[in-house]
């Protein structure tokens, strides 16, 4: 569709701007009595979700550029994708990937969270709950495949799916680094790290803020498998292939079983835990400390 082309928002989309991105995300966009806008104001979409070849996988791809951060606007796309994949009952695989080279995600969203107001810190702290609990519990077989960099949030989001297939590029590190930022990674995103590569090498990781090039992170369980840079997707799917000969019924349940208490950890103090987030976020210090960061890595340009 050219993207002068005239479409009609709902008008319930331009009351609500929520409802508004979640119908640019999905292209749910009805010709129900709203008004006219043009498509170039939702153009650029930040996840793109494409069936595979193979029936029932699709590929979702972040487009966030230049480098994936998870801006609030990615978070929600991808929570409101992920929930149209899994209504869609065709749908039983996804392969997250990026479309950054070099980059699968830079994690959070600096400036989301630096040199903004308490409200924007819990609305934008919430989002990154959701991502986290709906990737965490989707009943969708979901594989990483980690074609770049892969740091903190980005490698929470990594930890969420079933399986990692990761670039073996010496180049490209993936780990829960944010001790180096001067913060502190959420008791979830331990969680997360301690399920999948254990307590003692979590401990160290994270005191540390390790970032694992990957073939310290395939020794230490962080990533399943290593594979030349231009065999990442194809190697995901293929894995993928394997998953898809289990009954989902019981690979659910059996997902749910495992991973359900660690969840419930989040969701039983969800309030609790955005006000954590808000009121360390929103010290002086640590403002401080993410600000330097932010300006090191604008600075590596120059
Ligand atoms: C009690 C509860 C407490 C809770 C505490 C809070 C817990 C927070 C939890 C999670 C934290 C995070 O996820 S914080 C984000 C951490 N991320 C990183 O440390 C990665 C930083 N980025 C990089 O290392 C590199 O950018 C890269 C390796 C990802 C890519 O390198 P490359 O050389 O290709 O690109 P540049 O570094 O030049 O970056 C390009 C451009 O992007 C900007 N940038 C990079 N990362 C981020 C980011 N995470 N958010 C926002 N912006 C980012 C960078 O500044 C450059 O911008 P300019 O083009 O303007 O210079």
């Amino acid at each position: 569709m050219a993207l002068t082309a005239v479409v009609r928002i709902p008008t319930r989309a331009l009351l609500r701007p929520w409802a508004r991105l979640r119908d640019s995300a999905l292209g749910w966009m009805e010709p129900v009595g709203g008004v006219e806008v043009s498509t170039q104001r939702f153009g650029s979409q930040r996840v793109l979700v494409e069936p595979a070849s193979a029936a029932g996988v699709a590929v979702m791809t972040f487009k966030n550029p230049p480098v994936n951060s998870l801006s609030l606007e990615l978070l929600t796309e991808l929570v409101i994708n992920l929930e149209k994949l899994e209504n869609d009952k065709t749908f039983r695989g996804v392969v997250l990937t990026s479309d950054c080279p070099g980059i699968f995600s830079a994690g959070l969203d600096l400036t989301e969270i630096c040199g903004r107001n308490p409200a924007h810190y819990a609305e934008y702290w919430k989002a990154v709950q959701e991502m986290w609990l709906r990737l965490y519990l989707s009943n969708l077989m979901l594989v990483a495949a980690i074609n770049g960099a892969c740091p903190a949030g980005g490698c929470l989001m990594s930890l969420t799916c079933d399986y990692r297939v990761m670039a073996d590029n010496p180049k490209y590190a993936i780990g829960l680094n944010e001790t180096l930022l001067g913060i502190v990674a959420p008791f979830w995103f331990k969680d997360t790290l301690v399920n999948t590569i254990g307590h003692r090498a979590s401990e160290r990781a994270l005191q540390l803020g390790l970032l694992f090039p990957p073939t310290e992170a395939l020794q230490v369980g962080m990533v399943d498998r290593l594979v030349p840079e231009d065999q990442v997707q194809s190697t995901a799917l293929s894995v993928l292939a394997q998953w898809m000969a289990i009954p989902d019924h019981a690979r659910q349940l059996t997902k749910n079983m495992m991973r359900k208490p660690t969840a419930d950890g989040l969701l039983k103090k969800r309030d609790e835990d955005i006000q954590n987030f808000v009121s360390f976020i929103s010290r002086d210090s640590i403002q401080k400390s993410l600000q330097m960061y932010l300006a090191k890595l604008r600075q590596k340009k120059g």
